[in-house]
């Protein structure tokens, strides 16, 4: 059967067709060695190839998808209810240390190293080789993928993978449990994570009260700072606003300092001071190289803000951790400190409209919106929430602008205070 116009499939492989030669001749001209999953794959592409890139990961998606079809799609094809645990397991005994970057050994050999009997190793690390995490380039025989060399040596990465699966996903499993079991509740300690671990504290505090797992997710944050593709550097959130226009910046939660060390550097005159909980204070570092233009705060942001009339309070990626009743209290303490024209600025994920994105995107946006109800029963917002939750905290914040920045981008949204 021929069709007169092209199918979408074929649609699909002719967008692949195209920007697949665009990639191939920045491979060419650079004297890349063809893609592949070993070492000498460039870990990031660079920004010139990034719109053919994501063309061809939405395209072959999308192409993905409907070759499944139906039923496949319905049966959650491939099995997705374990499909972590090879990964969980690569952290979890350290495997990428056991093994030289350039090394091969048997699956046996290195299941010794690891101290997991060799049956159940080899299965599971079979299971994550599937994804390209470590290679058999011989049979029995394991090798690093460039993947896997990622999870090398004192890494955020590694922290960022065992949050997600030793955390996250066990949450995630009882999130529905937890709603029913509590009727719907908006308190933080009544998300799935609570069920999976049948505790009453909050992540946040269960977190905190373990030392190994407030450090490792301290280095998460400072991690997803220091890597590029998703926008969390500092550059869009220094050109979204003239951070030299404004004296004093309180940036509140804000972890080790990373933004707040970014701003001053990037400053002539502007002071910044990080407020965190106390224990997370004290493990950042105290800067001196600024002039003693950047300081360090221990408060707890449900309470008052004690630092009055600062031109800016800042909070990066704090919000989107507490439900609307928690954010509302938040933004409320805030109100007592406030001067006219004080500016609230928030670097936030924006949800964009449902559908105006494709569902490889999409994708990844319904999961870390689930993510944070999974273990903090808190939400990612869209623009009218993120606008109604200001104003429901108070009429008197005025919203300014949002700067959402490049794809991926957390976006900089301003409001400024019009009380006295
Ligand atoms: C998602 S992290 C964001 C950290 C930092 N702003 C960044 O963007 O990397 C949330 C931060 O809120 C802090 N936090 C949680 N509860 C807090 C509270 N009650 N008072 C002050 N900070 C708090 C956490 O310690 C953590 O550093």
């Amino acid at each position: 059967m021929v069709f007169s116009t092209p199918t979408r499939i074929s649609e699909l492989s002719s967008i692949i067709q195209l920007n697949v030669g665009i990639i191939d001749t920045y491979f060419d001209s650079e004297g890349l060695a063809s893609p592949s999953f070993d070492l000498d794959y460039p870990l990031d592409l660079p920004d010139t190839i990034s719109q053919a890139r994501t063309s061809v990961l939405e395209a072959t998606d999308e192409l993905s998808d409907l070759m499944l079809g139906p039923r496949q799609i319905a049966e959650c094809h491939p099995p997705q209810h374990t499909s972590l645990i090879g990964i969980q397991a690569v952290i979890r005994w350290n495997i990428a240390d056991h093994l030289g970057e350039d090394e091969e050994t048997t699956f046996e050999e290195l299941a010794e190293r690891c101290g997991v009997p060799k049956d159940d190793f080899t299965r599971i690390l079979r299971q994550a080789m599937s994804k390209h995490i470590f290679k058999e380039p011989r049979r029995g025989i394991v090798a690093h993928s460039a993947a896997s060399t990622l999870y090398r040596g004192e890494t955020g990465l590694k922290d960022f993978i065992s949050i997600a699966l030793d955390d996250i996903w066990p949450s995630a499993t009882r999130m529905l449990d937890a709603m029913e079991k509590w009727n719907y509740s908006q308190d933080a300690n009544k998300a799935g994570f609570n069920c999976s671990q049948n505790t009453d504290e909050t992540y946040m505090q269960s977190m905190r009260s373990n030392d190994g797992r407030r450090k490792a997710f301290s280095k998460v944050m400072s991690y997803m700072q220091s890597r590029p593709g998703f926008g969390f550097t500092s550059s869009h959130l220094l050109a979204a606003f003239d951070w030299n226009s404004v004296g004093k910046v309180v940036d509140i939660g804000g972890g080790l300092g990373d933004t707040g060390k970014d701003i001053v550097r990037n400053t002539k005159a502007t002071e910044c001071v990080v407020q965190d909980l106390p224990d997370v204070i004290a493990e950042a570092e105290q800067e001196v190289e600024f002039d003693g233009r950047l300081r360090f705060m221990g408060h707890n942001f449900f309470e008052e803000q004690p630092l009055k009339d600062a031109d800016v309070y800042f909070f990066r990626w704090v919000l989107h951790d507490w439900s609307d009743m928690h954010a509302t209290n938040i933004l409320r303490s805030l109100v007592p400190a406030l001067k006219p024209g004080s500016s609230v600025i928030i670097q936030e994920f924006i949800i964009p409209p449902s559908g105006s994105v494709p569902f490889y995107h999409e994708k990844t946006i319904r999961c870390m919106d689930l993510a944070m109800k999974a273990a903090f029963n808190s939400k990612e917002r869209d623009i009218d929430s993120w606008i109604q939750l200001f104003s429901s905290a108070d009429s008197r914040f005025k919203f300014v602008n949002a700067n959402v920045g490049g794809a991926g981008n957390l976006a900089v949204l301003r409001f400024t205070w019009e009380g006295n």
